[in-house]
């Protein structure tokens, strides 16, 4: 008896505790929200839907998008009724969505410590496949691999590799029919940017553009490297949700990739081991050393499983990096005064030779073409945050979304960058229209163009995706005299890990018989 009323006094005090420390917790947020709202002059911002107040058909439309694989689309459809920053409430939180590009600035840039990329936001996408990559972290242990992975851009020509190079645009052409029959570009340059990025990752490449020479080995890790990404984009937009879907094939196929990576990071190692040489800069041809990521990668350290987390993470970019080519050959094909005026421009510069690894880093022309290709059609265009602190975004509060806005800790943000790209504020009435002379004048700084994203969790690939893309497309504008749509439907955008044409990109293509590549047919 005495016992018992022990316990209860003991359970009373415990629970009267822990309502008291969550009461002063609570209350001491609430306090530290009230400052920023009154140090920032915060005013409530629009609120989508503000009857549904459990977000039933928010979530409903939201889940319709994702499984339509066209959220940026979908976004698209509502700056018109709620302004270029609004919040949706999901259950009992409150999603704040931006286009605005002083907004974009301010977390990417200016106030980009408030705001986490990593843990809170793609922890679920990440857990199975590589959960220490750099897209998972934050703060001390983002800063650490963000150092590292700058140093593996720092030495580009030997990652670059021009003879490599070739012989992968080769590939390409031997796949385009020579006598001006139908292809899907894009299919030809996921195949060939999986090749690209894979070798400059591993030092190994994958042979999608020759299947009949891939082994077993490779093919099946291809195919298994498609489904994850696939799924990890599934994982990322549907959230906590996901888990209660068909997993599939999911962990068979994380087994094959990583093992794929297991084998080749072991095989340097091995190397490693025996190699007694100094290690060269320049080889027999004159050129850099071909070296690979993991070249890079295994002198900063030892353990495995941080070197493969690293090398699966920037694997994932092979759909981008196709992305920013077929985005550029999709206008091409269908604005044949612009092909035009870039091939006069490429002819000129450097006639029908291949381009010097110092070449590909100019043709103005072509970064006026591609920046309009990745303004319209950006291979990211959709990205999250959530905020580690009360804080606020310059814009979106009041009536007319001209105040503060206050974000309380913990508050998810959804970032679109193809409704940035599409601002008629920041490019004019005509900003739906595929336009490469607008960057005459638009600095390549404007705000609200972020393909890359901005600030300092910007692409860190950048250079080297802007050199590959310029490299391949010199090549095929070099070696064709006309590239033509051989499809009249619009784009249909599908976004995974990146965006893609959910019809493909059917063209035909006329060679050039003056092109030195044309022995490639
Ligand atoms: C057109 C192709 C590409 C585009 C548009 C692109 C875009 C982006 C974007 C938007 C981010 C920021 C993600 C975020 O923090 O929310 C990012 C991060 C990153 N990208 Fe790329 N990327 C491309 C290709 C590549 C390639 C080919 C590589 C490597 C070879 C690469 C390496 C990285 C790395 C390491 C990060 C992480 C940066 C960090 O968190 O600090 N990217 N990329």
């Amino acid at each position: 008896m005495y016992l018992t009323t022990l316990s209860q006094v003991c359970l009373a005090l415990l629970f009267s505790h822990l309502s008291i420390t969550y009461l002063l917790h609570q209350a001491k947020r609430w306090r530290s929200a009230q400052q920023v709202r009154a140090s920032r002059q915060c005013k409530a911002g629009k609120t989508e839907r503000p009857w549904d107040v459990l977000g039933l058909r928010k979530i409903a439309a939201s889940v319709r998008a994702v499984v339509r694989e066209n959220p940026a689309e979908y976004l698209d459809t509502l700056w018109a009724d709620h302004g270029d920053t609004y919040v949706a409430r999901f259950l009992g939180v409150r999603v704040a969505f931006t286009r605005d590009a002083a907004n974009l600035r301010h977390i990417l840039h200016t106030r980009w410590l408030d705001f986490d990329a990593g843990r809170s936001i793609r922890e679920h996408m990440m857990r199975d496949i590589s959960p220490r990559s750099i897209a998972v972290a934050d703060g001390a242990a983002w800063r650490e691999k963000r150092n590292v992975w700058r140093l593996q851009f720092s030495r580009l020509p030997g990652l670059f590799h021009m003879p490599s190079q070739d012989a992968h645009f080769r590939r390409l052409l031997a796949r385009i029919p020579a006598g001006g029959g139908q292809v899907d570009v894009q299919a030809l340059l996921v195949d060939m940017a999986t090749d690209v990025l894979q070798e400059a990752v591993t030092g190994d490449c994958p042979d999608c553009q020759v299947p009949h020479r891939q082994s077993e080995r490779q093919r099946r890790f291809v195919q298994a490297a498609a489904r994850v990404q696939r799924n990890v984009a599934w994982l990322g937009n549907l959230g906590p949700l996901y888990q209660y879907l068909p997993q599939g094939s999911w962990k068979a196929d994380v087994a094959v990739y990583k093992a794929y990576m297991d084998a080749i990071i072991t095989r340097k190692f091995q190397e490693i081991a025996k190699t007694t040489s100094p290690d060269p800069q320049v080889g027999d041809d004159g050129n850099e050393v071909r070296r690979s990521i993991l070249d890079g990668l295994v002198r900063y350290t030892d353990d495995p499983l941080e070197i493969r987390d690293a090398m699966i993470t920037v694997s994932f970019s092979n759909d981008s990096l196709a992305g920013i080519m077929a985005a550029t050959v999709w206008f091409l094909s269908r604005h044949a005064d612009v092909y035009a005026e870039l091939r006069r421009s490429v002819l000129d510069t450097v006639g029908y030779e291949e381009p010097t690894y110092q070449q590909i880093g100019g043709f103005p022309y072509l970064q006026q073409v591609v920046n309009e290709a990745l303004r319209l059609l950006p291979p990211i265009p959709v990205n999250a945050r959530i905020a580690n602190k009360n804080t606020w975004l310059p814009t979106g509060g009041g009536p007319e979304g001209k105040d503060s806005l206050l974000i309380k800790k913990g508050q998810p943000l959804v970032l679109s960058t193809w409704g940035a790209h599409r601002h008629p504020d920041v490019f004019g009435d005509d900003a739906e229209e595929f336009r490469p002379g607008r960057w005459d004048e638009l600095p390549i700084d404007t705000p609200g163009y972020l393909p890359f994203l901005i600030g300092p969790r910007t692409c860190s690939g950048q250079t080297y995706v802007q050199r590959q893309s310029t490299y391949t497309l010199v090549r095929l504008v070099q070696s064709f005299v006309r590239i033509e749509s051989r499809d009249d439907r619009p784009y249909a955008p599908r976004t995974r890990l990146a965006l893609s044409n959910r019809n493909g990109m059917w063209m035909s293509m006329t060679p050039d018989p003056l092109a030195k590549t044309v022995e490639g047919f």
